[in-house]
């Protein structure tokens, strides 16, 4: 089970996330509690190892401008979040980082891995970082193959079932491994990566 742990924004964040087992951490670049800034990210990703992903988180910006803010970090993945159509991945497409797409399993027109170009799909709650649920019996005749990612209100407390209930490839959490909201409470993390995983 492919584990990202995302919102990240201190050093200790990042240690605890790596060293409890996480396959990939996760930078918010977009207006939130979370958001972090390039050069920020840049401190903070310079001892992950290079088996760890490291993913910038973006919405609501040109694909292009989110391009220039990946390298400028030097994240291993773009993760576009939201109603990014698929000329913004082909524009993206041949860069230095993996591609990520965001989406809902209500909004997307195609839950095929790869179908905009992305490596990996993500499908997440209508409202992104609010660690609210959704219904996953809509997967039923849906879920996608492949390399995608279960996110929305994931906790260490029901991350097992929701595992159970999706059969994803990898599962994102931000919220639930908060003590409030933005800020990382590293036993929660902990839990999360030893849950998703076991
Ligand atoms: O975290 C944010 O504030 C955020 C804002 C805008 C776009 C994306 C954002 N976060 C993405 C993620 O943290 C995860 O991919 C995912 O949404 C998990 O969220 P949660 O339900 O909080 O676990």
């Amino acid at each position: 089970m492919f584990v990202k742990v995302c919102g990240l924004r201190t050093p200790a964040d990042v240690e605890v996330s790596v060293a409890a087992g996480a396959d990939a951490v996760g930078f918010v670049f977009t207006r939130s509690v979370r958001q972090v800034d390039a050069e920020t990210v840049r401190g903070l990703i310079a001892d992950v190892p290079e088996t760890v992903l490291t993913v910038g988180v973006f919405a609501g910006i040109p694909a292009a401008e989110a391009g220039r803010i990946a390298l400028e970090a030097g994240v291993g993945a773009v993760q576009l979040h939201g109603d990014y159509p698929k000329p913004a991945f082909e524009e993206l497409a041949g860069g230095p980082y993996r591609l990520i797409r965001a989406t809902t399993l209500t909004a997307a027109t195609d839950v095929t891995v790869g179908a905009y170009g992305e490596d990996m799909l993500l499908l997440d709650s209508p409202i992104a970082g609010s660690g609210e649920t959704w219904d996953l019996s809509a997967l039923a005749g849906s879920r996608p193959d492949g390399d995608w990612l279960l996110a929305g209100g994931l906790t260490p407390a029901n991350v097992t079932a929701a595992i159970e209930a999706a059969k994803p490839w990898g599962v994102d959490v931000s919220s639930g491994v908060e003590a409030t909201r933005g800020v990382k409470d590293h036993e929660l993390i902990r839990a999360f990566v030893t849950a998703a995983k076991g």
